[in-house]
């Protein structure tokens, strides 16, 4: 197993590179199967994800080029000819339940391996399959395994959703683009990555109104084409999580390449922990001109609301911070993994259900943490950079899951993590 083994009291500083979103390519690859012609995605981040969902490409029988190291890939969703997602591939990740409607609006039949609980949460799929029946599929399920099922083709619906799911909104429009007739699809997710979305399915030829808004009226096409260069929104989380780094640094970062308008949550709240924000085209920069932050309190909402991928990055911020402050996850019923880690460091931090109260200390410590999921780890990572003394960031693989290139990309901002092996695993 990789750990990362990092030197304390370092300092962010600099300009970096944003790369495209994990959450907006991911469910795009799954959409691409609805193609029936080449599909040519750029600014895809060279990612572990990627690389399954690539696999689970390649062995439904489509033909993938992929040049992640210029993060661009080339899908061929026409030669597509099996229809099944083992387990051993859907496993790998939660988002291979993004396979099933695509896969049953455009050949009638998909069999996906249920990707089941995971460490943030249950996360459930009943509204991704109820979303599927009202369309007019059949669901079984088998052996592990959910089978969708529409012999005669899907038929346009209306469908509200009583909880806000980006996962249950992409199934719902990746399914609906192909159904016949007109779909309604109320109450579903504004995130900036379900919009990538439908302007994909959109440059496919899908015909979506109302994106980017609560009501989608989807009128289902024949077939869907492809596209030649499709560019993927940038990493809002990404960006999200390097101007944090300046601000528990006391310190100016410079983010590239990113969109603005998906940053106003985040934004706004480190504007009120006393950071500079200031933006120009689609730079981003935050200073806090040696100044420590303040406590800020976040209520985690879906978009436009404070991002439930950004909770561990402002716990971390106000773990730091001047002041007391109330943290509460909304969206996952157990994503405070980082919190004994943190506490671990010195961090002073009580919990109650999914509320945490956090009165800022002026520093960390290091320790010996271990990395739970995706933000926790980027948390500790963080927390490391800037503790006194060593930390070690044990079971570092959920990183390379979402944060491209980590060790360069902190490099450029001033930080240095050293990736290691632990003996036992050489
Ligand atoms: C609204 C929201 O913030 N969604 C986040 C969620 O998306 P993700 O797509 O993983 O999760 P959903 O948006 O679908 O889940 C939102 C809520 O609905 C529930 N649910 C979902 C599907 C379903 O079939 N049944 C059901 O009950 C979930 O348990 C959760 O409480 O995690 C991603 C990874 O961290 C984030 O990038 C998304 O921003
Ligand atoms: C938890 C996350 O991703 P996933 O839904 O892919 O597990 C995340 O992006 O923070």
């Amino acid at each position: 197993m990789e750990y990362f083994i990092i030197q304390g009291e370092q300092k962010f500083g600099g300009e970096i590179l944003i790369g495209g979103a994990k959450n907006a390519a991911l469910p795009i690859f799954f959409a691409a199967i609805l193609g029936t012609e080449e599909i040519v995605l750029n600014n895809v981040p060279n990612l572990t994800d990627i690389k399954y969902t690539c696999n689970i490409f390649k062995n439904l029988g489509a033909q993938v080029e992929a040049d992640l190291a210029n993060n661009k890939v080339v899908l061929r969703p026409q030669d597509i000819k099996n229809y099944v997602v083992p387990y051993e591939l859907a496993s790998k990740m939660r988002a291979s339940i993004w396979a099933l409607a695509p896969l049953v609006a455009k050949y009638g039949y998909g069999k996906v391996s249920l990707p089941g609980g995971c460490a943030i949460g249950s996360r459930p799929v009943d509204m991704h399959l109820d979303a599927l029946k009202k369309l007019g599929a059949t669901i079984e399920f088998d052996e592990g395994y959910v089978i969708a099922t529409a012999k005669d083709g899907l038929k346009g619906a209306n469908i509200f959703f009583d909880k806000v799911s980006v996962g249950a909104t992409v199934s719902a429009v990746c399914a609906a683009v192909l159904a016949k007739g007109v779909s309604h699809i109320e109450n579903v997710a504004m995130e900036p990555e379900v919009v990538d979305v439908c302007n994909f399915l959109i440059a496919l030829g899908a015909k979506i109104d109302g994106v980017g808004s609560k009501v989608l009226t989807i009128t289902g096409v024949e077939q869907l084409k492809g596209v030649s260069n499709y560019e993927i929104i940038p990493d809002r989380i990404e960006c999200g999580t390097y101007l944090i780094a300046a601000a528990i640094s006391r310190s100016k970062v410079t983010c590239h390449n990113v969109n603005p308008k998906h940053m106003e949550a985040t934004l706004a709240k480190l504007s009120e922990a006393g950071a500079q924000i200031s933006i120009s085209g689609n730079s981003i920069t935050c200073d806090m001109a040696g100044r420590r932050p303040k406590s800020v309190n976040i209520i985690t909402a879906p978009y436009p609301g404070i991002a439930t991928d950004m909770q561990a990055q402002f716990t971390l911020l106000n773990s730091l911070a001047e002041g007391n402050s109330v943290v509460t996850e909304t969206i996952f019923e157990n994503r405070f993994m980082h919190v004994p880690e943190l506490q671990r460091m010195g961090a002073k931090i009580s919990q109650n259900g999914n509320t945490i109260y956090i009165q800022g200390v002026e520093q960390l410590s290091g320790a010996h943490v271990k990395a739970t999921d995706l933000r926790a780890s980027i948390s500790l990572v963080l927390a490391g950079c800037v503790a006194k003394g060593h930390t070690y960031v044990n079971e570092i693989y959920h990183i390379d899951r979402g944060y491209e290139a980590i060790e360069q990309r902190m490099k450029q901002i001033g930080c240095t993590i050293t990736r290691e092996q632990n003996q036992e695993s050489i």
